[in-house]
């Protein structure tokens, strides 16, 4: 499984969107990471459909959307028809989550379920065989800009573990706080793909730290 790193167009420049989205485009970055947030789940409100559909018109690589709102099922249907590859819903947001991920699948969408911090990596043992990626965030989710859990570490490996001896294809990825400094621990623990969103796009020249953040973790 290849090491990947998806910029996360929350800290990108909205007055300026399409200049970031062809910048990640001509980038060694693999995905668009999108992050949906409601002001329910989270103390947040980020942005909806229409901006989702203004970058995948633009976009030309695989769009991950992370959906940190309540009842991600009534907009299953609505995110696969805006374009998204893969969509991540929260453990702690979904009473149904067997469901929820069937559903998803049957969209034509990969499927993926976030941890919280505090959520441990053990609630994901009778779902692990039907996930194609599990999130594990490291920081509370909600806002960009925050400082990376040392805790995530621990998670990585033991969700590596569980993966391995449930002989699963699923992808690790971490979400938060992701910079040079922690790139090349989260992928020796066992994580492959890496969010990055302030480190990204709050550096001086963003194809080159993409490019950084690539060569580590290569
Ligand atoms: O989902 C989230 C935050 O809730 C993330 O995807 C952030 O957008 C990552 O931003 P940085 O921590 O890398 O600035
Ligand atoms: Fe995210």
């Amino acid at each position: 499984m290849s090491n990947l790193i998806a910029p996360s167009i929350l800290a990108a420049d909205f007055a300026n969107l399409q200049k970031d989205i062809e910048m990640v485009n001509n980038s060694e970055a693999d995905w668009f990471h999108i992050d949906i947030m409601d002001g329910v789940f989270v103390p947040n409100i980020s942005f909806g459909m229409p901006v989702l559909k203004a970058i995948n018109k633009h976009a030309t690589k695989t769009i991950d959307v992370h959906l940190m709102i309540v009842n991600p099922d009534q907009y299953i249907q609505t995110f696969s028809d805006l374009g998204a590859d893969i969509l991540t819903v929260h453990y702690e947001a979904c009473t149904h989550l067997h469901r929820t991920i069937q559903a998803i699948k049957a969209a034509g969408m990969k499927a993926g379920v976030a941890l919280n911090p505090h959520t441990p990596i053990a609630v994901l043992e009778d779902i692990i065989a039907d996930l194609d990626l599990v999130c594990i965030m490291s920081v509370n989710p909600g806002f960009g800009g925050q400082s990376f859990i040392e805790n995530t570490y621990k998670k990585v490996s033991q969700l590596r573990h569980l993966i391995e001896f449930t002989e699963s294809s699923c992808q690790i990825e971490i979400d938060g706080g992701v910079t040079n400094k922690n790139a090349n621990k989260l992928i020796e623990a066992g994580a492959n793909v890496l969010v990055a969103g302030s480190y990204v796009f709050g550096a001086e020249n963003p194809t080159e730290t993409i490019a950084d953040l690539k060569n580590i973790i290569a």
